[in-house]
């Protein structure tokens, strides 16, 4: 039977205060039947599990490193479609992002799982959008990495940000976009092994991009850790093909029961 738009908004709406994981996705999965668009991305981020590559806190290999991230970061035009978890843990980016979140959790969290077995490490940290912003995310970080990680050393002024830019994300071109280099290495940075932090993987074009600069220099990137991957948005299609092939199989088992 089809269901109202009324009917689909009350499904949305059940979905959003559902109490648990399981009732939320059964929510989320009759919103996708009933043909609610915004369900789709809802049940998309609700189910990572099924729709990302990669996990929070799993290690990956990307451009012949390690890689690992913290949580996923969900763009501000998704913010109505995100659980209160999700939401605070984007809440938690954007302070990381103002310097209003020192980030120590997230560094060792993410180094912990990298099982690097041959220090010393250098930790060089992805230039931003200006110097001030370079300096304000990420002088908590090397402040505890001077003073409580013998095992590291903090390349935070090692690298000269000599221009404001643009944020890469209001760039046009998405993954063909040009990177503007606004830095540049001044530090001896020869022969140490490097490992770059910065907040949000997105494309990962930034991060190979600063590791080919590095190398120019003389250094080894060994692995690369972020605050958050931005979340991947599949095609609606294959979302209402595995929330409508779910449903088909469950019929046949109920069938043939
Ligand atoms: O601050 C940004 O420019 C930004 C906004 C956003 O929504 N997503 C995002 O990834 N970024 C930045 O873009 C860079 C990563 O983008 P990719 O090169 O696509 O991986 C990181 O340095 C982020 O800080």
């Amino acid at each position: 039977m089809p269901v109202s738009g009324d009917g689909r908004l009350q499904l949305l709406r059940s979905q959003q205060h559902a109490a648990t994981a399981k009732e939320r996705d059964r929510y989320c999965r009759l919103a996708v039947l009933a043909g609610h668009r915004e369900a789709c991305l809802m049940f998309c981020f609700a189910r990572s599990d099924f729709f990302e590559d990669h996990q929070p806190l799993k290690p990956f290999k990307s451009h012949g490193i390690k890689v690992a991230f913290y949580g996923y970061y969900y763009p501000s035009r998704y913010a109505d479609l995100i659980d209160d978890e999700q939401r605070a843990f984007c809440c938690s980016l954007y302070q990381f992002k103002e310097g209003e979140n020192h980030g120590i959790e997230f560094f060792k969290a993410c180094m912990s799982l990298l099982n690097l077995d041959d220090a010393p490490y250098h930790i060089l940290f992805m230039p931003c959008s200006d110097e001030f912003k370079y300096a304000r995310r990420f002088k908590r970080l090397d402040w505890y990495i001077t003073t409580h990680r013998p095992d590291l050393s903090s390349g935070l002024y090692d690298v000269d940000v000599f221009e404001s830019r643009d944020s890469l994300h209001e760039a046009k071109g998405g993954e063909n976009r040009i990177l503007e280099r606004n830095y540049r290495i001044t530090g001896n940075i020869e022969g140490k092994q490097i490992i770059i932090v910065d907040d949000v993987l997105t494309s990962g074009q930034s991060m190979a991009d600063y590791k080919e600069e590095i190398e120019r220099c003389g250094g080894k990137v060994v692995a690369a850790i972020f605050y958050g991957k931005t979340v991947t948005r599949p095609p609606l299609l294959l979302i209402k093909a595995h929330v409508w092939g779910g449903c088909i199989v469950n019929k046949i088992k109920e069938l043939t029961k």
